[in-house]
């Protein structure tokens, strides 16, 4: 299983690998108030974007300062297997190399289908190659972890056969399929149910350059999450030259026309700073993380507005950001409660759901009733954790609710997901005895996790952990 590669890459302290692969970690207690500065490796959802763009695109492309890790390397091997050069370059980012992609020869050429690709786990993987796999000439088979098969792909599938290209699939509007491309994809007008991620959205806005007549997509669903990341896309899109426009909401007109190569730097992962600037709301003292963009499309932005809800004050000096959580609760704070509409930032309820169940007050988290098609059911997966160590959480339509409660140690299952392990770790610095029992899901989009932490609590990694093979990814 692809996770052992991670996990098992070297050792920290009281890490023991399980028969499966899981990596069983006890989350580190916080013993003083903390004084961290944090750099993180690359976003997740730009990077993604910027490769399957750069494969798309009209010359060869240079991304600096990638994110390396499951979920991108899942997205380098699928393309690299429908015939995209992707070389490793040496870079000047701490967390490895830059990549040159060059898309299929002639520059701008055909790509080959007659693939089978793997996904993992991957959202971004699973629902943006799809329509690049449209473009292919071949079949390519569809397909990820076995836990990924209850993700929704319906959308993805009724688009492709809007699209007149044919897909095999089995009716259950899940992977495994398979899309038969014919080297083109007509395009034109798309309507589609995207209510249950933004990604099939953006999967199609980012290839539809490509589509010969471009592409008018319009979103017929009641409710259409993480706006923030249709917007990173669209972004993404007019840097290299494509201008999507958006004439009433919920519809986007994409022209047909080159996708410009380009040479972009990656922002550092602004979603998984939330478990680390949350820490000092939880230990007490501040955070700091380096290289926090002026101006971002990412919905970790809002961190900056969010944790002040809960009594934090938030900074910004030099291009970093930092937290100061006063006391924090170790410190004596009283964590307030908090009523909170997720329904744009889903990546950050897992945080703010591990802060929930610390509070001295009840919160409620709104708008993230997809999150149960995430990489786990996660509104399922929260009150389970929470609950088992004597939380006291339950699950709504649309969200969570939080009652406050004396929690105590124990297990806290990560459900292959990386977030619930990071919120698990949250949770841990407070409560003594908080095992998670696969602290390697964080590979998933930030392999260094368990590194950082320690770096946050004591200023330097636990072990010096072996030098991360980057090319051997
Ligand atoms: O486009 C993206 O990069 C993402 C969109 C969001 O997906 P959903 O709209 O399915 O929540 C987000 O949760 C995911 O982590 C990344
Ligand atoms: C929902 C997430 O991931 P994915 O890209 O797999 O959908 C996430 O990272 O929180």
């Amino acid at each position: 299983m692809a996770l052992q590669r991670y996990s098992t890459r070297d050792e920290f302290g009281n890490l023991l690998a399980n028969d499966d692969a899981r990596v069983w970690w006890s989350a580190p207690t916080a013993t003083s108030a903390l004084s961290a500065r944090i750099m993180l490796p690359g976003s997740k959802s730009l990077t993604n974007r910027e490769l399957v763009l750069s494969a798309l695109a009209d010359g060869p492309s240079l991304l600096r300062r990638p994110l390396h890790s499951r979920d991108s390397q899942l997205m380098i091997d699928a393309l690299r297997a429908l015939g995209v050069g992707i070389e490793e370059v040496p870079g000047d980012g701490a967390f490895g190399p830059d990549l040159r992609i060059t898309p299929p020869e002639p520059t701008g050429g055909e790509l080959l289908g007659s693939v089978s690709i793997d996904t993992g786990l991957a959202g971004t993987v699973m629902r943006f190659l799809p329509p690049v796999a449209a473009l292919a000439l071949g079949p390519t088979a569809i397909d990820g972890d076995p836990s990924a098969r209850r993700r929704p792909m319906r959308t993805t599938i009724t688009a492709l056969r809007d699209l007149g290209i044919e897909v095999d699939d089995d009716g259950s509007g899940t992977m495994p399929f398979t899309i038969h491309g014919t080297g083109a994809v007509e395009g034109g007008e798309l309507a589609i149910d995207a209510s249950a991620s933004s990604q099939f959205v953006s999967g199609l806005l980012l290839a539809a350059p490509r589509f010969r007549r471009g592409l008018t997509l319009r979103h017929t669903g009641e409710r259409l999450p993480s706006l923030p990341h249709i917007e990173m896309t669209i972004a993404a899109l007019a840097a290299r030259g494509v201008t999507v426009s958006s004439p009433e909401p919920g519809v986007w007109v994409v022209p047909a026309g080159p996708i410009a190569a380009a040479e972009v730097t990656i922002e550092p992962d602004l979603s998984n700073a939330a478990p680390f600037l949350a820490a000092a709301l939880v230990a007490g003292g501040t955070v700091t993380i380096e290289g926090w963009p002026d101006a971002t499309t990412q919905v970790g932005a809002q961190l900056e507005s969010l944790l002040p809800r809960l009594g934090a004050a938030v900074s910004r000096a030099g291009g970093a950001l930092t937290v100061d959580g006063g006391p924090g609760i170790r410190g004596g704070a009283a964590l307030p409660g908090v009523d909170l509409d997720l329904g744009e930032a889903g990546e950050l309820a897992p945080t703010f759901a591990a802060l929930a169940a610390l509070a001295s007050g009840p919160s409620r988290l709104r708008g993230i009733g997809h999150l149960r098609g995430h990489e786990t059911d996660r509104l399922a997966a929260l009150v389970t954790d929470i609950t088992a160590l004597g939380g006291r959480a339950r699950e709504l339509d649309d969200g969570l609710a939080f009652e406050p409660a004396e929690l105590h140690g124990g297990p806290w299952l990560a459900f292959e997901d990386h977030r619930m392990a990071t919120s698990g770790a949250l949770i841990g610095l407070l409560v003594e005895g908080v095992e998670i029992d696969d602290i390697g899901s964080t590979a998933k989009t930030l392999p260094e996790f368990p590194e950082l932490w320690e770096q946050m609590l004591h200023g330097r990694p636990a072990a010096s952990p072996a030098p991360i093979d980057w090319l051997g990814l």
